[in-house]
């Protein structure tokens, strides 16, 4: 009855009304179906973003295969909603940022590289300058002309070490200072991705502008054969940074780090020592062997001069943030602008914080991977370690003139 009545109201004619209804749920389908399809191109975005932290994806690392292509998904997906919301001038867009909060009303940082206004994600522009880079071997430094002066240049410095020293930190901090662009991931150019040529290095550095340094961080690079020879033909200007940690408990969080991602790996006692009765340090195993730095360190200084390496404290980068960044800025010939502003220790992380503004009031921490739990290891499993370290690191204080104070 009630049926009948709406009939009668809207539609005279029933074959018009039936018709009228099909244009209507048509329309109805398009409008949701449209809905849906932002929605899921947004969500997709976030969730690919969150799921690619630098710390477990190395877009260079050919095992890593999935993650690139969710990657590459994501980056697609960025860009389509960026096309759909025109760039406004002067607004910077964080095209890698991932800033997650975590519950420890922190946040967690991820690799950074900002697009500037008419910038975009297509690396493949092959024009030069033509300007021959002043502190570059083979005048390749300045690169492609990406519009506004924006260029993407091989490195100014690098921070070549050392594994589970605090790379990350500093390179994280350094990235604050405006005259730094920094690079995301570790490029692994010298130890990895040689063959593929400059070109292809400086391609994967930030875009910069006149002014700007180019850093990037690969740890791997110090204790890589052959690596101080191809940075110096690179250039031998190239300004190197290492952060030095104690050695045994930089053993202690490479293995807290491996032991994350393979469970099943035998002890940290079982690996260090040749034979566990003995305690005889096994040095063929690469956790302890990076750790003997000055046999590192001298082959860099078969092409580098000491006062073109800076030495980091890991220990005091923690404690004293703003020291270590003021001696890195000096060495860098910045003003120095990182200062205690940027800085607050977080209790519950256990490690400075920073924010990415002196004005802003939101601290950022570092990945929850960084601070990891260390195993717990006998005191005889670590006096044994610091015995066998102890005169290397002499020689370490020797060479460069400071005492790291590791016992
Ligand atoms: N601000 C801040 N937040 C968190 N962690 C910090 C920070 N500053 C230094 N560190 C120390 O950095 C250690 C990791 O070193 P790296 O970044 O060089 O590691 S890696 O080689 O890139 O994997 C990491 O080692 P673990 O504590 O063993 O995880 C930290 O001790």
């Amino acid at each position: 009855m009630i049926r009948g009545c709406r009939v009668n109201i809207f539609c005279r004619n029933k074959r018009k009304c039936e018709f009228a209804a099909i244009i209507m749920s048509t329309g109805l389908i398009i409008v949701m179906y449209s809905i849906l399809i932002g929605v899921h191109l947004k969500i997709d975005s976030v969730i690919s973003f969150k799921s690619l932290r630098y710390s477990d994806f190395d877009p260079l690392d050919i095992n890593n295969k999935s993650k690139i292509s969710n990657f590459v998904i994501s980056i697609k997906h960025s860009q389509l909603l960026q096309s759909l919301t025109p760039v406004k001038e002067n607004k910077t867009i964080d095209s890698h940022v991932e800033f997650i909060s975590n519950q420890n009303s922190s946040s967690t940082i991820s690799w950074t590289e900002e697009l500037k206004p008419g910038e975009n994600m297509n690396l493949k522009e092959e024009r030069y300058y033509g300007e021959k880079s002043d502190n570059n071997n083979y005048g390749i430094n300045k690169g492609s002309n990406m519009g506004s002066n924006v260029t993407r240049s091989l490195p100014d410095a690098i921070i070549i070490g050392v594994k589970k020293g605090g790379t990350r930190a500093l390179l994280e901090y350094l990235r604050l200072h405006p005259k730094v662009r920094a690079t995301g991931p570790e490029p692994h150019f010298f130890d990895r991705n040689y063959e593929k040529g400059f070109e292809w290095y400086r391609q994967h550095m930030p875009a910069s502008t006149k002014g700007q340094l180019t850093i990037e961080k690969t740890p791997s690079y110090f204790v890589t054969n052959g690596v101080p020879e191809k940075v110096y033909k690179m250039s031998k200007k190239t300004k190197l940074i290492i952060v030095l940690r104690d050695p045994v408990t930089r053993a202690i969080s490479d293995y807290a780090q491996l032991a994350s991602r393979r469970p099943s790996v035998k002890t940290f006692e079982e690996l260090a020592f040749i034979d566990n009765r003995t305690k005889i340090v096994d040095t063929s195993w690469p956790i302890i062997k990076i750790g003997i730095y000055i046999q590192h360190l001298v082959k860099w200084l078969e092409y580098f001069p000491i006062g073109q390496i800076h030495f980091v404290s890991g220990e005091n980068l923690i404690k004293e943030p703003t020291y270590e960044m003021k001696l890195v800025q000096e060495f860098l010939g910045l003003e120095p602008m990182i200062n205690d502003s940027y800085f607050s220790f977080n209790n519950t992380k256990g490690f400075p914080c920073f924010k990415k503004q002196p004005n802003s009031s939101r601290f950022q921490c570092l990945n929850r991977d960084k601070g990891r739990l260390h195993p717990d290891l006998s005191h005889s499993v670590i006096k044994r370690l610091r015995d066998f370290y102890r005169p290397f690191n002499a020689r370490i204080y020797q060479i460069t003139g400071h005492n790291f104070g590791w016992t």
